[in-house]
């Protein structure tokens, strides 16, 4: 329940060790584990690379069935294959799961040196420090630089940073439905939701028993988070004020499965790092802002939203595309956020474009 720990079934994975790691913002992981998939073949000189990142609770399962160690499908089907837009006849693909998460990289569910659960002590992580444990994957890999780097929401913030931080290790960047910077309406609604993880007496401080998690604080964050993640219209129109059978309302049915489902592969201590690391996401700090940042892209860049996300609304986009002086391209949608993951075709379509 909760995520993925050592002795569950490993799946598709593979696992890189590294060592010690200093995030940032202090403290020390004196071993890191990174878990990561791939697709097709690295050319021998290691040229055609592509880096697929995840989002909030997105893991390395890019593409591919449910099945033992991956408790759902690929969360971008269709996205990478033979013939598809990340087309593994030509690309090698990879993803990984990201620092603080719970697929299997080392976040606060992973065991420490001494066994113990990293829980409360597990460091602050920043966008910054996850780009960098990606970059030592990638030497380990023998990439020295990725012919694209794709990414979504979260995704989007590491996409970006590869593309600021080291720039001549980015040949393509493809940045969806996110921001270069975190807005005050988006750190609203992650801290309401880690209150909400909090307030479980089952969070126990964020060293909870794995036997028992924290899981109505983590539902009532997903709930409100999955909100923010449709429109108000396609709500409108699936669910209206309709009452179930059951005699509850469709839509808070509807929020109290996905809470569900969540409880069931997700861990509440990654849930509370990694909306920290969006909370402190800014690609311009120590770097003269924003517009400075920006400048230091090299990459040949497509930057892309969705007109209905009022989590990331366009204007965000706007600004990237803005400072990487590129146009910006509207997917229509009426998904509101989510549509990044929904809508494959016209996602697939602006990346087929970008790596033609
Ligand atoms: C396919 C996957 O689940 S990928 C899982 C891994 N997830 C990630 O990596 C994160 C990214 N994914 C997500 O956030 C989401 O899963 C999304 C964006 C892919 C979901 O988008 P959609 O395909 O539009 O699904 P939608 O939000 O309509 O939810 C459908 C589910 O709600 C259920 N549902 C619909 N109405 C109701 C209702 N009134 N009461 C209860 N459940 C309901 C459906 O039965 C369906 O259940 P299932 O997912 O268990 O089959
Ligand atoms: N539905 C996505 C939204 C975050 O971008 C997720 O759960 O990761």
């Amino acid at each position: 329940m909760g995520g993925w720990v050592e002795g569950d079934p490993v799946g598709d994975r593979v696992f890189l060790d590294l060592p010690a790691f200093s995030p940032e913002r202090g403290g020390v992981l004196p071993a890191v584990r990174v878990a990561y998939e791939t697709w097709g073949t690295l050319a021998a000189d290691g040229g055609n690379a592509v880096l697929v990142e995840h989002a909030l609770t997105g893991d390395s399962h890019v593409v591919g069935p449910a099945g033992p160690g991956h408790p759902t499908p690929g969360w971008w089907d269709g996205l990478v294959g033979p013939g598809a837009p990340l087309d593994t006849d030509r690309f090698f693909v990879v993803c990984a799961n990201v620092l603080g998460g719970c697929q299997g990289t080392t976040g606060p569910s992973s065991l420490d040196p001494d066994g113990i659960r990293w829980g409360s002590r597990f460091p602050e992580v920043t966008v910054g420090d996850q780009v960098r444990v990606e970059a030592a994957l990638a030497d380990a890999l023998g990439i020295d630089r990725w012919a694209c780097v794709v990414g979504g929401s979260m995704g989007g913030m590491r996409a970006l940073e590869w593309a600021v931080a080291l720039p001549e290790r980015v040949g393509t960047l493809f940045f969806l439905a996110s921001g270069a910077v975190a807005t005050a309406d988006q750190i609203g609604t992650q801290t309401t939701q880690q209150a909400a993880v909090r307030s479980d007496p089952r969070w126990a401080g964020g060293d909870y028993d794995p036997a028992d998690p924290p899981l109505q604080g983590l539902g009532v964050a997903r709930r409100i988070a999955h909100l923010t993640y449709r429109s108000a219209f396609e709500l409108g129109e699936r669910f209206g004020s309709a009452v179930q059978e059951d005699g509850r309302f469709a839509v808070a049915s509807y929020l109290e499965h996905h809470a569900d489902k969540l409880g069931r592969r997700f861990d509440a201590g990654s849930y509370v790092v990694l909306t920290e690391t969006m909370n402190s996401w800014d690609v311009g700090r120590g770097r003269g802002g924003v517009e400075a940042a920006l400048g230091r892209v090299t990459a040949r860049s497509v930057v892309a939203g969705v007109d209905s996300d009022r989590l990331y609304p366009i204007t965000q986009q706007q600004q990237v595309a803005d400072g990487l002086d590129v146009p910006l391209h509207v997917i229509a949608s009426p998904y509101g956020h989510d549509g990044f993951l929904i809508e494959v075709d016209a996602v697939g379509k602006l990346l087929r474009d970008l790596l033609r």
